[in-house]
């Protein structure tokens, strides 16, 4: 059993908006260092106590410990001792699981928790098939998910995650580390649903964002959320997962945080996308991962291999990269033949 009383020693690898927010979060009842691969952007977050590229404007508690240095990183975890429960959290993009995984690959790692939303470009993979192609099974593994924008979580606010592992005693490693304050935490073992859950919503945000930018009401948006509920439901189900984890936190409650929360970095894109904006100035612009943009692709692929029929989905992917006009977007979708609703 994990202690909660104790602090945790924690590693978080990637100094964005997120891992900056999750390391300031737990920084309040553990002993956290946050690596970032870039050492200048690092001195400066370290000289102000302030992500000022990602996370501008809310301080970095005095117990944070902040470096570049990814063997000294390493060694706060692989170091520790087993009463001081170490947590290595991934918080790069998807794009970015991959490479750092390869630099974990033959390191005494004692787990790994993974915090990014998608299936990864070019193999249509998710989190957990990727570590495990890397690093195999013997490392024990988990998605940590949920409703969560960065500034809130780095301020303070309230917030509910679910922790998805098929290890028991990391899923209670990440609760007792995580859990308390304004944080809770859920657990369950459907790492898949949790995850199709967290990359699909990111491009429902993206369509709701050309929706609500074209002015197009409330009742489009609550469509438009409903009918993209039931695409993650089926392609989530057609891989594995459980229905009922689509009803939850990372589910039904993270697709209504992203898709009418104006701090969604995929919403905004859409909010661009109907102004006329190039996806390229978009992406320029925004200084953020917006993980919907690479996860439409790859889900469009995924669908047709598996014949599931995701047309918001396939309506996001042609406006983002077959030059369809976003203005058009939802009048095609209406435009299809009418269906039975739970079909
Ligand atoms: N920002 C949020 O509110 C939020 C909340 C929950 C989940 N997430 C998810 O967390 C992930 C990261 O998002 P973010 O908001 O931190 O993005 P961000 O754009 O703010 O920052 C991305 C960070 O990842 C780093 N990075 C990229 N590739 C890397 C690699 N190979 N190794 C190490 N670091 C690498 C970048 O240098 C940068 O520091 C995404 O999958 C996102 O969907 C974000
Ligand atoms: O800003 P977004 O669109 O990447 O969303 C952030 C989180 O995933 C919301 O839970």
């Amino acid at each position: 059993m994990t202690d909660s009383k104790h602090p945790h020693k924690i590693t978080v690898l990637g100094a964005g908006a997120w891992g900056t927010a999750v390391a300031i979060a737990l920084a309040a009842r553990n002993d956290v260092l946050l690596w970032g691969r870039n050492a200048d952007a690092m001195r400066a977050t370290e000289a102000a106590r302030e992500n000022l590229e990602y996370l501008r404007g809310l301080a970095l508690p005095p117990r944070l410990g902040v470096t570049a240095d990814f063997d000294a990183a390493l060694a706060h975890v692989t170091a520790a001792k087993p009463d001081e429960q170490p947590l290595l959290i991934a918080a790069c993009p998807v794009a970015g699981l991959r490479p750092l995984l390869e630099q974990l690959k033959g390191r005494a790692i004692p787990n790994i928790v993974w915090l990014c939303k998608g299936f990864e470009h070019g193999t249509g993979l998710l989190p957990h098939q990727v570590a495990r192609a890397v690093l195999g099974d013997a490392v024990p593994a988990a998605a940590l998910s949920g409703p969560s924008f960065a500034q809130e979580v780095a301020r303070g606010l309230p917030c509910a995650l679910t922790v998805a592992s098929n290890s028991e005693a990391l899923r209670e490693r990440v609760v007792s580390a995580v859990h308390g304050g304004s944080i809770r935490v859920y657990s369950c073992d459907d790492l898949v649903g949790v995850e199709v859950g967290g990359a699909v919503k990111n491009i429902l945000a993206i369509a709701t964002g050309v929706a609500d930018g074209l002015g197009l009401g409330l009742n489009a948006r609550a469509a438009l959320i409903t009918r993209g509920l039931a695409e993650i439901t089926r392609l989530g189900t057609t891989l594995g997962g459980k229905p009922g984890t689509f009803m939850g936190l990372t589910g039904i409650g993270d697709l209504l945080l992203t898709c009418t929360g104006d701090l969604s970095r995929n919403r905004r894109v859409g909010l661009a996308l109907a102004q006329g904006k190039p996806l390229d100035t978009i992406v320029a612009e925004l200084g953020h991962v917006a993980e919907g943009v690479p996860c439409a692709q790859a889900v469009r692929e995924l669908a047709r291999k598996l014949g599931v029929d995701m047309p918001i989905t396939n309506a996001v992917a042609g406006v983002l990269f077959d030059g369809d006009n976003a203005a058009d977007m939802v009048g095609k979708l209406l435009a299809r033949d009418p269906r039975d609703e739970l079909a």
